[in-house]
């Protein structure tokens, strides 16, 4: 088994029914050990979106790679996600945030994932489940400097 983190988000209909619902089919093949809280996010990249729901969960697979891309890509699917303009509203997206120690850059899968770092909407619930990572040679803590903290709520119950 490989120790995987995923980021899930949406910005589309009931999006807590929504990651609620991808987390539930994803657990068919990775074991979820962990879930961050869910965070109301302001839209990186296209603004003009509604807010988003994210979150993030650590987990752990025996699909490699590809497969685990495979099948995240197959749940976006069930969960009738349409391609809309780049960066624009969807239902639900998976990302491959990281996969084990594996750094790899194919045509389709880049792990780590290329723009974690830059993200609050990742960064934050990643930090929460695990204070300690280290990214691409930078601790986490280090890498949570770089927001300011406005583009992001905790969703509290
Ligand atoms: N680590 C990764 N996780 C998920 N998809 C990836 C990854 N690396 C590359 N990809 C590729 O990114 C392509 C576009 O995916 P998608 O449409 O979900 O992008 P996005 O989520 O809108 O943007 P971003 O990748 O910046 O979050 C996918 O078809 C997939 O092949
Ligand atoms: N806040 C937020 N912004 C985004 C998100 C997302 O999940 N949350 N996903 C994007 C494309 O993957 C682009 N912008």
């Amino acid at each position: 088994m490989n120790k995987v983190y995923l980021g899930l988000g949406s910005n589309i209909g009931d999006s807590k029914r929504n990651i609620e619902s991808a987390l539930l089919l994803l657990s068919k093949k990775v074991n979820i050990l962990n879930k961050s809280s869910y965070y109301e996010t302001e839209p990186v990249g296209f603004k003009d979106q509604p807010w988003f729901l994210n979150m993030v969960i650590e987990g752990e697979t025996s699909l490699n790679p590809r497969e685990l891309l495979d099948f995240t890509q197959s749940i976006e699917r069930d969960m009738k996600r349409v391609k809309t303009i780049v960066n624009g509203p969807r239902i639900i997206d998976v990302d491959i945030l990281i996969y084990g120690d594996i750094k790899m850059e194919s045509e389709n899968l880049i792990i780590p994932h290329p723009r974690m770092h830059e993200r609050a909407f990742v960064m934050v619930p990643m930090f929460e489940l695990a204070p300690k990572l280290v990214i691409n040679n930078i601790p986490i803590g280090d890498i949570m400097k770089n927001f300011k903290g406005e583009e992001i709520r905790k969703v509290v119950d």
